[in-house]
């Protein structure tokens, strides 16, 4: 079989999942790979806050356009880049691996996050984990940063920070986790729907359809997909506020979600059988609607 071109973010983090995928095929297909990097309009517009780009995808629409030319053969993204509501064109075809999903913060001088000073100034560019780190301790000031996790890092020192809140998975998969100065627990911030899971997307009549759903992880797969059907009932863009999390066990799913409302962080959660996936989605958005 050829060498199959695997499209993705050309960032130093995209390129270590591309690793972790193009390995995996090898291993388990026996397929060689190669990598196509690409650059997306998030990655050249590093002034906007994520919160101002018009449309969801901003790490996607490049993309995806690669797939429809047929310059790559399939697509590896952070599932969290990936709005809930795709284009019919293009299919999840495998949930490969799912790091921690937790959120951190890494601090100036390593304090953990109850002992920061009072109005600490913290970065991130992300409502949710604005919404939460308020919702916490009313004194935080929430500072807006853009950029790859290096960048974020450095702004500690350059824009004067007391620390910068990441993903735990983007972290530990740089071998930036000694960094670390606090995890937040999934009841402190309630995680973005797919954090830490990485994806591959083909086009839906892709000819590698089947084969590369041998590699898909089906607990993964499940807990991530629940997270993105109650985030598309919620009606929530993927730079919203609302956060959603979802543990399996056996035949079972345990999952929460939290949303601002006004001023209000509310919550909501859910257990059931994994066979009653679409309702217990369902009825754990609409615990949130009203
Ligand atoms: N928002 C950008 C983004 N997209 C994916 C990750 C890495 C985490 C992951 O794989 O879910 C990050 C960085 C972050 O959230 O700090």
């Amino acid at each position: 079989m050829k060498k199959l071109r695997i499209g993705a973010r050309d960032s130093k983090l995209s390129r270590i999942q591309v690793d972790i995928v193009a390995r995996k095929i090898k291993q388990t297909l026996g397929i060689e790979c190669e990598f196509v990097p690409i650059k997306t309009k998030g990655d050249i517009d590093r002034t906007k806050s994520l919160k101002d780009f018009k449309s969801p995808g901003v790490f996607v629409k490049e993309i995806e356009l690669a797939l429809l030319s047929r310059e790559i053969d399939l697509a590896v993204h952070s599932l969290k880049d990936l709005p809930c509501e795709m284009d019919s064109n293009f299919e999840i075809v495998a949930v490969v691996e799912r790091e921690d999903p937790r959120d951190v913060l890494v601090s100036k001088d390593g304090v953990g996050f109850y002992q920061l000073k009072p109005n600490a100034k913290i970065g991130t560019s992300s409502l949710r984990r604005e919404v939460h780190l308020k919702n916490l301790r009313e004194d935080i000031q929430v500072v807006n940063i853009r950029g790859n996790i290096e960048t974020r890092l450095s702004k500690i020192e350059s824009e004067g920070l007391d620390g910068v809140v990441l993903a735990y998975a983007a972290l530990k998969r740089l071998n930036l986790d000694s960094h670390v100065s606090y995890i937040f627990d999934v009841n402190e911030i309630t995680p973005c729907p797919g954090q830490g899971a990485i994806c591959i997307e083909c086009l839906k009549d892709s000819p590698y359809k089947s084969i590369l759903s041998k590699i898909n992880d089906t607990d993964a797969y499940i807990q991530t997909q629940f997270e993105r059907l109650v985030l598309k009932f919620l009606g929530g863009g993927c730079h919203s506020s609302i956060g959603v999390f979802c543990k399996t066990d056996q035949d079972k799913i345990y999952a929460f979600a939290s949303i601002l409302r006004g001023d209000k962080l509310v919550k909501a959660s859910i257990e059931g059988d994994k066979a009653d996936f679409l309702s217990l989605a369902n009825k754990l958005s609409n615990m949130l609607k009203s």
